[in-house]
């Protein structure tokens, strides 16, 4: 065996969730330490885009014709995935030992808590990987010990949580405020359910961008940031050819996307996305489109084919008939070069954590436009810690309009705050590159997890 260690990667199945437990196994596999993925066949069937150094095999989460869309309700996904997975990653690590490759850690999602007793009946090692900023998994945390007391009821109630700036209730992550996701919350909480019986918690994040909280949450579990998970060409270049994520559900546009961006002025273009899952409603849609055109900026919009008919009647008509060449949008993008290219000045994102982390490293200036999840506690810090950007302001309807869009846009653009912001990002970028680069805090958490991984035998 050439390997001396093999770790069996479970990610929830999602794009936002693949990307960044897909770039972390390929900078193990870069150590020496084989790697295998277990994705579920209805994941499989829909990948776009396959293009990948890792190994990757099928499981199953018990609806393999169509994944969450085929399940009744999120709660019976839940069950059927844990029943389903349970026995299928059972099979697929002793296919392995039979094949001659025997695993000796499961590094999972802990939206699948489940993989840690599938990793005690083998006797394997285990490691969750958040896929979340620390400082939103700490608020779940505080959920999770009944501390944070939840909905808010008061619209701007200031909420102190150890490790974290003062925050409001619209902060927090939308399943916390909400009422209406109990089961979604249940899922977020339940990430803490196994912990204290594995051997390392992995986030995907930076010592410096997250100092405080990562101080507190390591107090209380094995925490160990190794972020940012970004193809290695755009942060330390250590990994000549990994210049992509290499594995999508969507088939990106790049030849038309580059070759617009080519014929834009440096640091013109707003880059906008609302990344894999988000769904607009068509008044916000319209809102966005408006703003976007009367900002008076060049645009490059990606709207998922599934949202395309809410854009506002005519628009892409027009868009194609401006001599002017204002705005492209497309389906989907090369998202990390977009964001390098010289032309993009500013990103329109709903502060997904990849996309935040991707404008980090990349250092692009933000405009943050939260929708639900941990986007609205990522926006806070973009805005508020870390000064690299603006938040545009929801109004009593939920919705953002297209005069605070279109200032926002300026904001970051033009004004003197856009400057500050700007340097700003700078430091963040070297920041980051200095995580990952040899020596950095995150490649020493890396360098550490593999020796420890090494030393442990296989059973
Ligand atoms: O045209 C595009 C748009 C996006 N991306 C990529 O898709 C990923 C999107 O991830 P993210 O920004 O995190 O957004 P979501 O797809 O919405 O991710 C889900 O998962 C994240 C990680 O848990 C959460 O932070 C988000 O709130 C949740 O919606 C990123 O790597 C982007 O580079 C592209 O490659 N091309």
């Amino acid at each position: 065996m050439s390997h001396k260690a093999h770790c069996l990667i479970l990610p929830y199945p999602i794009q936002g969730h693949i990307n960044p437990m897909l770039q972390f196994s390929k900078r193990l596999q870069s150590k020496n330490v084989k790697i295998t993925i277990a994705a579920t066949k209805f994941f499989l069937q829909t990948m776009q885009e396959l293009s990948t150094p890792v190994s990757i095999e099928a499981i199953s989460d018990g609806y393999d014709d169509g994944g969450i869309y085929q399940a009744e309700s999120f709660a019976a996904y839940i069950t059927r995935f844990k029943e389903v997975g349970s026995d299928t990653m059972s099979q697929l690590i002793e296919t392995l030992t039979t094949r001659g490759y025997p695993v000796n850690c499961i590094v999972y999602d802990p939206f699948l808590p489940w993989a840690v007793e599938v990793a005690k009946k083998y006797g394997l090692a285990c490691a969750a990987f958040f896929t979340q900023s620390c400082a939103v998994d700490n608020i779940y945390y505080h959920v999770h010990k009944g501390v944070l007391k939840l909905p808010p009821t008061e619209v701007d109630e200031e909420i102190s949580i150890p490790g974290l700036v003062t925050i409001e209730s619209s902060d927090v992550p939308s399943f916390v405020s909400t009422p209406e996701s109990a089961r979604a919350l249940e899922m977020l909480v339940n990430q803490f359910s196994n912990l204290e019986k594995i051997d390392w918690v992995l986030i995907n994040s930076f010592y410096e961008l997250e100092k405080e909280v990562t101080d507190w949450m390591s107090k209380l579990y094995p925490i160990k940031t190794i972020g940012p998970t970004i193809p290695s060409v755009y942060l330390d270049k250590r990994l000549p050819d990994d210049k992509e994520y290499g594995l999508s559900i969507f088939k990106p546009m790049t030849n038309e996307c580059l070759n617009w961006l080519n014929h834009q002025p440096i640091s013109s273009v707003v880059y906008v996305s609302f990344g894999s899952l988000t769904k607009l409603e068509p008044e916000q849609m319209e809102e966005l489109a408006w703003g976007l055109k009367n900002s008076n900026k060049n645009f490059l919009w990606v709207v998922r084919s599934t949202e395309e008919s809410k854009l506002p009647k005519n628009f892409l008509e027009e868009l194609k008939l401006a001599s002017e060449n204002k705005g492209l949008v497309v389906s989907w993008c090369p998202q990390l070069q977009v964001l390098e290219h010289k032309s993009v000045g500013c990103f329109l994102t709903h502060c997904g954590w990849n996309s935040t982390l991707e404008a980090i490293s990349l250092g692009v200036p933000m405009v943050a436009m939260p929708q639900w999840s941990d986007q609205p506690t990522n926006a806070k810090l973009v805005e508020d810690v870390w000064e690299m950007g603006v938040k545009a302001k929801q109004d009593e309807k939920g919705l953002v309009r297209r005069e605070v869009i279109e200032e926002c846009i300026r904001i970051v653009m033009e004004e003197e705050k856009g400057k500050m912001i700007k340097e700003n990002t700078k430091k963040w970028k070297e920041l980051a590159r200095n995580a990952v680069d040899e020596g950095g805090s995150s490649d020493r958490n890396i360098e550490e997890f593999v020796s420890k991984l090494l030393t442990i035998s296989y059973k």
